[in-house]
């Protein structure tokens, strides 16, 4: 009998003995820094030649590990082994299959101070911000894994006199697993829990940035006693053998987060049937957000500031969740945006493995680059309140940046930045914030601040994204509570974390029997 779900509670750091193991956690993982990771496929570790190293982008010095890079050969074999491998995998209980996924969850909940040290120091996270990330990993394990328990009840269907229906759901096949660094752990281990929970193969392809942290759930799943063959470690540049994997003719299905541009890449590559291909492949992609807060003249404007900072700034910005247009009732504009800025002004910035800082680097020079060339264009689309200066002599520091005025129309108003990065913009009214925050080509996250009932109520009808939030922030979705995904090009409307996730990974199989 398995206890009732339940999300893994946050570490309260303003508890000394929690802050100190922690510490002591980051000096565990700063000694093993440095080592070599291999591909894993049919659990034999293969080194090559070609590397990625993966570096702590609060110091460009520090290198966390070097990582073998599969090219197309090594794709090839990992994909051989994951279809090989399927044919007895899909044949596991659903119930041990579940119990792996247990008995990782609490392999990592022994080790979850180690997990967070590792993407403070290899995603950049501030304490918190790591530990959440640790937490919700746990989550997906633990949430899979009972679902899994349910659906293989299957489905009731009716029968007749002299006939017995029966609907269950089987597997898929071998699938792409293809996760972004954002959420180096959460997000890539739920992507691959829920695949193979399901009774598929997996070739993982973790992100480039991230991928030790990727190993290291490698080898808890191995601990935890996943046969060998069932998740292959492909490590690569997404341009290398991203193609390669997708195009495959026994690539199943792709399970993707990562950017619009990419995303949509692989939803075009994969609808193409190759000679020899028996299917048509399945994408689950969930991609990007320009996602809203808006606040109304009558909302608790401290609550609305401190909201809007919070989901702004929040891992510097890099979520597909966080705020980056405040949509401001015209009434309290002023009001709002002058906190906000007080807030920011207060933030912290600097490396995040010091427990004082708020906010730490962006991810590589790529990011760095790409948001300091749009602050150049918040120069030209608004009015610069704070921050708008980046510094990447030692790591990848951006000072949040906050831009006031900026027309509804402006491009800082409709293409993600992905950093710490926030446009405010004024409506004239609640029905012209709405229709501000409509206006654009994501659908993912979304919150609104008011007292006012008859307000929500407009919303929760006419604010068109997959995540909407009511007096708080938009930020910090919980595996099984609030199922998390969006609509248009922030994906394939899949809700991870949710209910009716793991169906994606499956087909359903009717057998009726005369009796
Ligand atoms: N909707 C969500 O749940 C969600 C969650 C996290 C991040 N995101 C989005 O992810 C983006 C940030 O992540 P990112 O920078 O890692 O995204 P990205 O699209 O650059 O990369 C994502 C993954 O795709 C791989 N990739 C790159 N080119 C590829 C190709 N041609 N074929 C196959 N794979 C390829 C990368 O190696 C990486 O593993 C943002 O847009 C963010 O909004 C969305
Ligand atoms: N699920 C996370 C966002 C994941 C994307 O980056 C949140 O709700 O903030």
């Amino acid at each position: 009998m398995v206890v009732p779900y339940k999300h893994e509670p946050f570490t309260d750091f303003t508890v000394e003995i929690n802050r100190q193991e922690f510490e002591a956690a980051l000096a565990k993982v700063e000694a093993e820094l440095g080592k070599n990771y291999d591909l894993i496929i049919n659990g034999e570790r293969i080194a090559t030649e070609d590397k990625i190293v993966s570096l702590n982008p609060s110091n460009k010095e520090q290198i966390i590990g070097t990582v073998s890079r599969a090219n197309i050969d090594l794709a090839e074999k990992a994909m051989q082994v994951a279809d090989e491998t399927f044919t007895t995998w899909k044949k596991w209980k659903p119930e041990v299959r579940a119990d792996i996924l247990f008995k990782a969850a609490a392999i990592i909940r022994r080790r979850k101070h180690e997990f967070s040290a590792y993407l403070v120091l290899e995603a950049g996270k501030p304490w918190n911000e790591a530990d959440a990330d640790t937490a919700e990993g746990i989550d997906f394990l633990e949430y899979y894994a009972r679902q899994m328990l349910q659906l293989s009840k299957g489905f009731a269907v009716e029968s007749r006199p002299f006939e017995h229906n029966k609907l269950s759901y089987i597997p898929l096949g071998v699938g792409v697993v293809i996760p972004p660094w954002n959420f180096a752990f959460a997000i890539m281990a739920g992507m691959t829990a829920a695949a193979l929970v399901t009774g598929n193969t997996v070739l993982l392809k973790p992100a480039e940035t991230t991928s030790v942290i990727a190993y290291k759930f490698m080898e808890v799943l191995e601990e935890a006693g996943l046969p060998n063959g069932v998740v292959n470690y492909t490590p690569g540049y997404g341009s290398e053998i991203g193609d390669y994997l997708v195009d495959h003719k026994r690539t199943r299905f792709i399970s993707f987060t990562g950017s619009k541009a990419v995303g949509v890449r692989i939803y075009e590559r994969a609808a193409k049937v190759h000679p020899g291909q028996l299917w048509l492949k399945r994408v689950v992609a969930e991609m990007g957000g320009k996602d809203a807060v808006i606040v109304d003249k009558d909302a608790d404007l401290e609550l609305a500031a401190q909201s809007i900072v919070k989901s702004a700034f929040g891992f510097s910005g890099q979520k597909c969740s966080a705020c980056s247009r405040a949509i401001i009732h015209q009434d309290v504009y002023d009001e709002v945006l002058e906190r906000a800025v007080e807030l920011t002004k207060e933030l912290t910035i600097g490396a995040p493995a010091d427990f004082n800082n708020f906010m730490g680097p962006v991810t590589d020079q790529k990011a760095f680059d790409k948001i300091m060339s749009y602050i150049e264009i918040g120069k030209e689309e608004g009015r610069l309140m704070v921050g708008g200066t980046g510094d990447n002599s030692k790591g990848f520091f951006i000072q949040p940046t906050i831009f006031a005025d900026v027309n509804e129309d402006a491009r800082i108003m409709h293409e993600e930045v992905f950093g710490p990065f926030v446009a405010f913009c004024k409506a004239n009214d609640f029905d012209h914030a709405l229709e501000i925050a409509n206006n654009t080509e994501y659908g993912l996250t979304g919150a609104v601040l008011t007292r006012n009932r008859e307000n929500l109520e407009k919303a929760r009808e006419d604010f068109h994204v997959g995540n909407l939030y009511f007096n708080r922030g938009c930020t910090g979705a919980i595996v099984g509570y609030h199922p998390f995904g969006g609509f248009n090009m922030s994906g394939t409307d899949s809700k991870a974390g949710g209910p009716d996730y793991l169906l994606l990974f499956t087909q359903a199989k009717l057998v009726s029997e005369q009796l």
